[in-house]
């Protein structure tokens, strides 16, 4: 089970920061529904705020792929979170790599203001690169949980989500229908268009070479299209 912040009470001025990370399918939303449970079970006031454009499996809700639910609220940027906190004690974010960096700002604004802020999203992006406001949000926060699925080709700890579609847009809505999570061993970042075509590998056909994967060319790389 992954370690949760000792101190669960919200003590009436200091807040913290708590992130949870990790690749798709490693429990991060799962791990956000937990904490915020207990949360309500101590009775404080919890908010739970999600981007609005994440309608994968609800509208209203944070929802696991293993379809564990809790309320929240959809909402369009970063700053109306800090409209719509009011007066709880507990905000809870899913989905973070989803908002831009403005959230960093509204997270430590919360936080500065005694509240206890949960926010849970990828740190990695399809191609292995640091998924933005995640990273910054690892740096001020108190409390950092990195979770790890299963590798769906090898069954080791996976750090990455490998998409299996060709499409190159950095935000690409999906589950098992579109990625999978796949160990450093058995991630393949895809190469950029001009040096395709790219594999999408079905996890029973996936290589199982014991040399590492070549990574893009550092002149190849793309700017980050968010
Ligand atoms: N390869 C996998 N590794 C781990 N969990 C998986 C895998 N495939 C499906 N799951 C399911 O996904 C659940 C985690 O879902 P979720 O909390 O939504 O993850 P995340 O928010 O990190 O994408 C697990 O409890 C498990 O039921
Ligand atoms: C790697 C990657 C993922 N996405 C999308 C796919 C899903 O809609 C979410 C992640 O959801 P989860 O709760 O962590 O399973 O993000 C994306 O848009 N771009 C990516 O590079
Ligand atoms: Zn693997």
């Amino acid at each position: 089970m992954p370690m949760e912040p000792l101190i669960l009470r919200h003590g009436g001025s200091v807040g913290w920061i708590e992130v949870i990370c990790g690749s798709m399918f490693s429990g991060k939303t799962e791990e956000l529904i937990r904490r915020l449970r207990r949360a309500q079970i101590a009775r404080q006031r919890v908010e739970v705020f999600k981007p609005r454009m994440d309608r994968r499996y609800s509208e209203t809700e944070v929802v696991s792929h293993d379809e564990n639910a809790l309320r929240s609220t959809p909402v369009d940027n970063a700053e109306q979170i800090l409209l719509l906190a009011g007066s709880a004690d507990v905000v809870g974010i899913d989905e973070a790599q989803f908002f831009d960096m403005t959230l960093v700002d509204v997270c430590q604004q919360l936080a500065n203001d005694g509240k206890r802020v949960i926010v849970a999203g990828l740190d990695q992006d399809y191609m292995g690169r640091p998924f933005e406001p995640i990273p910054q949000l690892m740096a001020v926060a108190e409390y950092v949980t990195k979770l790890h699925a299963i590798c769906a080709v090898c069954g080791a700890p996976a750090n990455h989500s490998q998409r299996l579609t060709n499409e190159e847009g950095r935000v690409v809505l999906g589950a098992a229908d579109r990625y999978e999570p796949r160990c450093r061993r058995c991630f393949q970042p895809p190469r950029p268009s001009a040096e395709r075509p790219f594999r999408a590998v079905a996890p029973e056909a996936a290589p199982r070479s014991d040399a590492p994967q070549a990574l893009p060319a550092a002149s190849s790389a793309r700017p980050c299209e968010k």
